[in-house]
């Protein structure tokens, strides 16, 4: 018998995206309130939202891994609510919370759709979790909150996004030599960001997406019969031009490969859990036009969305989780070199700029006296 004891319901958090025209710029400003962003850049990400009738397709897609994580939960015995709630936009995180307490919720384990750790993927989310503990405690609603440890190097993550690397291969059709390149594709961040991404001990946002990159082209490879050559490229930059961010860009990437004789290319967003905007957008829009523009045969791999095996593997998570506060030594199965993230983040953990803390509390993470 599996148990999500000691917790008392699962929250599905995520960033959020507009239904509508109207919701683009309001969405905007919460994404950006005090993140100085330029006017210019946000004038412009809002043109990638109208392209698409102002709706992200984020919604959606959350709505459909909410409803996958229930069927899951549920097979394996456990009947625990499940709720989804949002940074960003409506259903926004206080208010699913609130609803949580009201129905007799106390302790909650959260899972966020962000599968690598950063100030971005991790903190971010952890400092807004904090904000909504203090106003809800504000209104004498006490809920204690636990998040599940980074799980890029989970395996079921993983093989999901081997099956699709593989599927886009064989879109892309039988093997020429050279061998078509794989181009992994993640967000961009700024390199202070990076710099203090992951923990002192364990790789950087950059180090664990090479950590799963080098296994799924090993294992696609494999499956394929042939080498899989593959680099790691960025999307989405933003900020001043005068903050330096992880590069190569995607489309830059697509350049050089080309002018080193590629002529046909597959990318995989493996830096991205299910086809949203920056998929849609920077990718199949702005990345395939530069592969139009080059001449070059471009497949993108999709990404891990409701994967049986990645719902599967949220959910292995998720009861680990639970064994481990039950007192319990789960295994931690990962894939790769660099082993089980933590359970709860160290001091510091993905703080904004190296050495210096964001400055705002963040839930889920050691008190700074347990260090000592
Ligand atoms: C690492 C990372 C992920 C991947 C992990 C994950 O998947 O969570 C991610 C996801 C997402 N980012 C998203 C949207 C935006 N991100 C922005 C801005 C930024 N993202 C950053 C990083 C990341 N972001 C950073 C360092 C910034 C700049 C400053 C800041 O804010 O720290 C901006 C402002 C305009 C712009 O700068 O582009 C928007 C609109 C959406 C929703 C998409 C939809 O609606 O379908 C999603 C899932
Ligand atoms: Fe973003």
């Amino acid at each position: 018998m599996t148990s999500l004891s000691p917790y008392d319901a699962v929250l599905l958090l995520s960033f959020g995206g507009p239904e509508k025209p109207e919701d683009v710029v309001p969405f905007l400003r919460n994404v950006t309130a005090g993140r100085g962003i330029p006017d210019s850049r946000l004038e412009e990400v809002g043109e990638h939202y109208y392209a698409f009738g102002g709706k992200s397709p984020i919604n959606d897609q959350n709505k459909a891994l909410l409803a996958e994580l229930r069927t899951e939960l549920a097979a394996r015995g456990v009947d625990a609510p499940v709720v989804w709630g949002n940074r960003n936009w409506d259903p926004y995180l206080t208010d699913v919370l609130r609803e949580l307490h009201e129905s007799g919720a106390r302790r909650v384990l959260t899972l966020v759709t962000s599968a690598y750790a950063s100030y971005s993927g991790c903190r971010q989310y952890r400092e807004n979790l904090a904000a909504a503990l203090t106003t809800l405690a504000g209104e004498g609603r006490e809920l204690e909150i636990d998040k599940i440890r980074a799980y890029f190097n989970n395996p079921g993550f993983v093989a999901a996004n081997v099956d699709a690397v593989v599927a886009a291969y064989e879109r892309l059709g039988a093997a020429p030599s050279p061998q078509a390149p794989l181009v992994f594709v993640t967000h961009s961040i700024p390199t202070p960001m990076e710099v203090a991404s992951g923990t002192e001990t364990r790789g950087s946002y950059s180090a664990q997406h090479h950590d799963v990159a080098a296994v799924v082209a090993e294992r696609a490879g494999e499956r394929l019969g042939h080498k899989v050559p593959w680099e790691l490229a960025y999307c989405s930059r933003s900020g001043t031009p005068f903050t330096p961010w992880l590069e190569p860009d995607v489309n830059r990437t697509l350049a050089a490969l080309h002018a080193d004789g590629a002529e046909r290319v597959v990318l995989a967003p493996i830096g991205f859990v299910s086809d949203h905007m920056e998929v849609i957008y920077d990718l199949d829009t702005e990345a395939r036009e530069t592969a139009d523009e080059l001449g070059m045969r471009m497949e993108r791999a999709a990404t891990a969305g409701t994967a049986p095996e990645f719902v599967g593997g949220l959910v292995d998570m998720l009861l680990e989780r639970a064994a481990t506060e039950r007192g319990e030594h789960p295994e931690k199965v990962t894939t790769g070199a660099l082993g089980p993230w933590r359970d709860v983040c160290a001091p510091g953990c993905c703080r904004l700029r190296a050495g210096v803390d964001s400055g705002v509390p963040a839930a889920c993470e050691q008190p700074a006296a347990a260090l000592a």
